[in-house]
């Protein structure tokens, strides 16, 4: 694979204890899958989400309130902002409970996540195979992300490109995605 473009910053296995934190979050989240529409159709959410913020957050048609961010994630918000040197005040939680939970091809870019987001992107659990493409050229690239890796998505990585999970038929065990975010109410 040739290198991510360097918005998309990697950092593997960057997590402490990661599959400790895994553990207690599947458990200790209050996990929602929620309808989402799209195009006029709506369908549920083939993931479980959790929107943790001060805000409250609108996607795809689907409203989340705001609620605090447990004491782990707010330790672990501090030590990606002293990493990556952004801040954040949010987070979104996803849980894929197996190959067939997904998400498809997408860019946050929400008008309250403001120009060139920092957006940061913590994966637990098992690996599933992230999926980015540069709008302009379609070029692809695909890696796995999963046991405490860390990336992120600074810069263009929003404007430019957009990224996925898509299923697999392969056998994988469930998969937790951290997306701490900056929004600006
Ligand atoms: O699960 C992932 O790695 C990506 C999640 C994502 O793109 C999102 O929540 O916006
Ligand atoms: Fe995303």
């Amino acid at each position: 694979m040739t290198r991510l473009p360097e918005c998309f910053r990697y950092f593997p296995a960057w997590v402490d204890a990661p599959d400790q934190l895994f553990a207690e979050l599947v458990d200790g989240l209050d996990w929602e899958q929620k309808d989402i529409t799209i195009a006029g159709r709506t369908t549920p959410t083939p993931r479980l989400t959790c929107w943790m913020g001060d805000a409250a957050y609108t996607y795809s048609g689907v409203r989340n309130e705001p609620r605090p961010l447990p004491p782990v994630l707010a330790r672990l918000q501090d030590r990606i902002s002293a990493e990556s040197g952004a801040a954040y005040n949010s987070c979104l939680a996803n849980l894929y409970r197996d190959g067939s939970d997904s998400i498809g091809y997408h860019s946050d870019n929400e008008r309250e996540l403001g120009d060139r987001p920092t957006i940061a992107s913590v994966s637990l659990g098992s690996r599933r195979t992230f999926h980015v493409k540069q709008a302009a050229s379609g070029q692809r690239w695909a890696f796995e992300l999963g046991e405490g890796d860390l990336l992120i998505m600074a810069g263009d990585s929003q404007s430019g490109y957009r990224h996925s999970v898509p299923k697999t038929v392969r056998p994988v065990g469930p998969r937790l995605n951290l997306t701490f975010r900056q929004f600006f109410a």
